[in-house]
């Protein structure tokens, strides 16, 4: 049935957008903040076509164009697709339009990755003088001992090990050692970064003209001495470099009058402030330049965000509050999760559906048997906390086995499977993975008959005016026959088997240049490399991860680039379900989560006393808050949320949660 929008709730939808579009006609910078399922992808676009319509020739005049910034690289393809590509428009990741801006600038480049050699110089000699008067140990014995070749060998190839394991072959091999050990973790630190002080003094010492810093979009983090940046490293150099740089402001300025964030919230600070700097440029020289931020500060949901808009009163605020998305009992319990009194509104006059449910237990829910009971099998998404329960559903829990005990995911370090081993965002997976991905990705394109041959030779080192018909042909079948059975093949048998057809395309997916002999070793390393933090030839976890299964890594290949999206029952986690939607959704919560044993119950517990948390406890409850609040806010048709809770019975958690949502219900057996 088509759902009805009231005439009053139609003009109101037009005149906030009049309002954008007034911004926009005087050059007037401003926020455009909606609740979820307004319609913020519409609102940009409509944005768009709205310059393009009064002001796309002059653009086209002055060779300037508008410049949207989106948050994914699935969020650019969107807009392109709905815009179509239009060559006064620049749709684009942060990272992507920056270094496509900064990267003629070496001379300022070269300047700023000197500043950070400097800086890491600065703090490994303030470590390593902290740890040698710690221990009494002589500088020039000590760095002497640990820069020695079968030292380094014993080093690495202990690395992995626990403390005492780690101690006893370093010990054995030079008695001296037996004085540094008083943290484990302090001392493998020391020796990595007092090892890398010659080649950080190299580096500044070479030529000018030897030097040229690199993005690696793969990488995240940087190579300093081989001036290679990564994500973090382009922002900052980029915010230093425009800050300091008037003719940069005013090249910005000039080439793009009109500028869109899209998802502020989840914006990194310093892109708000390279945008501010350009922005301040303009008013001061009374140049036509406005920028809009379009986003929700409550769908914050990555640290690296600003959350809320800084100096949001020098922006003119337009507010959206209704949904376009969800009925109204959805909106009205997404709205007391918020409970910011933003009161979103369904903008239909007849959008009612059914009450969403809350159930409580105190055990592990059977989801397969509540999704039978619910008769839920068609468009329904299942958000669950924890990893290890997505990739089980998945079907990739075998690879999360392997990669969590690698020092890369595992202690302090576990926070990074969110980071680059499931994030959607495929510019931060990690970038041995996204070559993984990358090599997926081919095998699937091999077995797709709709694949087309760009898309093919896209992998391949040949290009399409030189590759004939007959080799295409020939080394499709070939790759065919070879990996017919790939799914249950290990992955390190599928790349052999591809490099031993054609090795150009194993060279081009894993950047491997032609010196060297064994593309499958130095892969290996690279895995080394990757999930060890070390270079080395340490094979015996390699071995574990190349055994995988190839299916393993196609059912995390799905999962990331989100394939067969609609289809059936799929599962994500709730950080995962950002800008999706669903007609039901099913949203599991634990307290076992992010290092605390009280992760959920934390955020049911305050919700009536948010007044007395002082700063950080406000904090950590907004976090919860914000995750609950993208996930619920997925559902247009139903929200059922299971809480698995060993305090179902508290009076006060079951009263808060009652406040919230109208039908909670105690599924406990017992
Ligand atoms: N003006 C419009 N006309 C018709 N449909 C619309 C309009 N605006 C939005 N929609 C639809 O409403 C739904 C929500 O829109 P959209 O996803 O753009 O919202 P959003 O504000 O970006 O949401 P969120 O922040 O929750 O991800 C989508 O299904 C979208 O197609």
């Amino acid at each position: 049935m088509k759902k009805e929008i009231t005439e009053a709730n139609r003009i109101e939808e037009l005149e906030i957008q009049e309002q954008i579009n007034n911004c926009l006609d005087e050059f007037r910078s401003f926020c455009f903040d909606a609740g979820a399922g307004a319609g913020k992808t519409y609102a940009l676009h409509k944005s768009i076509e709205y310059i393009l319509q009064g002001k796309g020739k002059n653009l086209r005049n002055r060779n300037q164009k508008i410049l949207c910034i989106t948050y994914t690289n699935a969020a650019k393809e969107e807009l392109i697709n709905r815009i179509g590509h239009n060559s006064e428009v620049v749709i684009s990741t942060i990272h992507e339009f920056l270094w496509n801006f900064i990267s003629v600038q070496q001379r300022m480049l070269v300047e700023q990755n000197k500043k950070a050699i400097e800086n890491e110089q600065a703090k490994i000699k303030e470590l390593e003088d902290k740890f040698l008067k710690k221990h009494s140990l002589d500088k020039n014995v000590f760095e002497e001992k640990i820069s020695n070749e079968q030292f380094l060998n014993v080093f690495y190839s202990n690395y992995s090990k626990k403390a005492t394991p780690f101690k006893t072959p370093v010990i054995n091999y030079d008695v001296f050692f037996d004085k540094c050990f008083g943290s484990v973790d302090e001392f493998k630190k020391v020796v990595r970064s007092v090892n890398k002080l010659d080649s950080y003094q190299e580096a500044l010492e070479k030529h000018p003209n030897e030097i040229k810093v690199e993005y690696n979009p793969t990488r995240n983090r940087d190579d300093l001495a081989k001036y290679i940046i990564s994500h973090d490293s382009l922002l900052e150099y980029c915010k230093n470099i425009i800050e300091e740089n008037n003719i940069l402001q005013r090249l910005l300025v000039n080439s793009y009058p009109y500028i869109f964030i899209d998802e502020y919230q989840d914006t990194d600070k310093k892109v708000i402030d390279i945008i501010s700097s350009a922005k301040e440029y303009a008013s001061n020289k009374n140049k036509k330049f406005v920028v809009g931020y379009f986003g929700d500060s409550l769908q914050n949901i990555y640290e690296n965000g600003v959350g809320n808009l800084p100096k949001k009163d020098k922006y003119t605020l337009i507010r959206k509050k209704f949904n376009r998305r969800s009925t109204h009992q959805i909106i009205s319990v997404i709205g007391k999760i918020r409970n910011d009194g933003f009161n979103q509104k369904s903008i239909y006059k007849d959008n009612n559906g059914d009450l969403c449910r809350f159930y409580l237990s105190s055990n592990e829910v059977d989801l397969e048997k509540f999704l039978k009971q619910h008769r839920l099998n068609v468009n329904t998404a299942c958000l669950l906390l924890k990893n290890k329960d997505i990739c089980e559903k998945r079907g990739f829990e075998k690879l999360l086995a392997v990669i969590s005990e690698t020092p890369r995911f595992s202690g302090g370090n576990r926070g990074n499977l969110n980071s680059e081993f499931l994030q959607k965002n495929e510019q931060y997976i990690g970038w041995f993975f996204r070559e993984i991905l990358s090599f997926i990705k081919f095998i699937i394109r091999i077995f797709d008959d709709n694949s087309t041959v760009n898309k093919l030779i896209d992998s391949t080192s040949k290009s399409t005016s030189h590759i004939t018909f007959n080799e295409l042909s020939r080394f499709i079948k070939a790759i065919r026959h070879e990996l017919a059975n790939c799914e249950t093949m290990a992955l390190g048998n599928c790349i052999e088997k591809v490099n031993k057809i054609d090795s150009s395309i194993i060279r081009k997916i894993f950047f491997i240049d032609h010196k060297v002999d064994d593309p499958m070793s130095f892969i290996k390393n690279s895995a080394f490399e990757y999930l060890y933090f070390q270079n080395g030839e340490y094979s015996e976890f390699l071995d574990k991860f190349f055994e995988i299964k190839f299916n393993q890594f196609k059912n995390w290949y799905d999962y990331i680039y989100d394939e067969n999206i609609h289809t059936g029952i799929s599962y994500y986690t709730l950080h995962g379900s950002k800008g999706l939607e669903f007609e039901n959704v099913v949203v599991v919560l634990q307290d076992d989560f992010a290092r605390k044993k009280d992760y959920c119950r934390y955020f049911f517990s305050n919700f009536n006393n948010t007044r007395s948390l002082n700063n950080k406890d406000q904090k950590r409850f907004n976090q919860v808050r914000n995750l609950l609040y993208v996930a619920c806010s997925r559902a247009k048709e139903h929200l059922y949320v299971i809480y698995e809770t060993q305090n179902y019975k508290d009076s006060n958690l079951v009263k808060n949660i009652k406040d919230i949502f109208p039908i909670v219900e105690d599924i406990n057996t017992n």
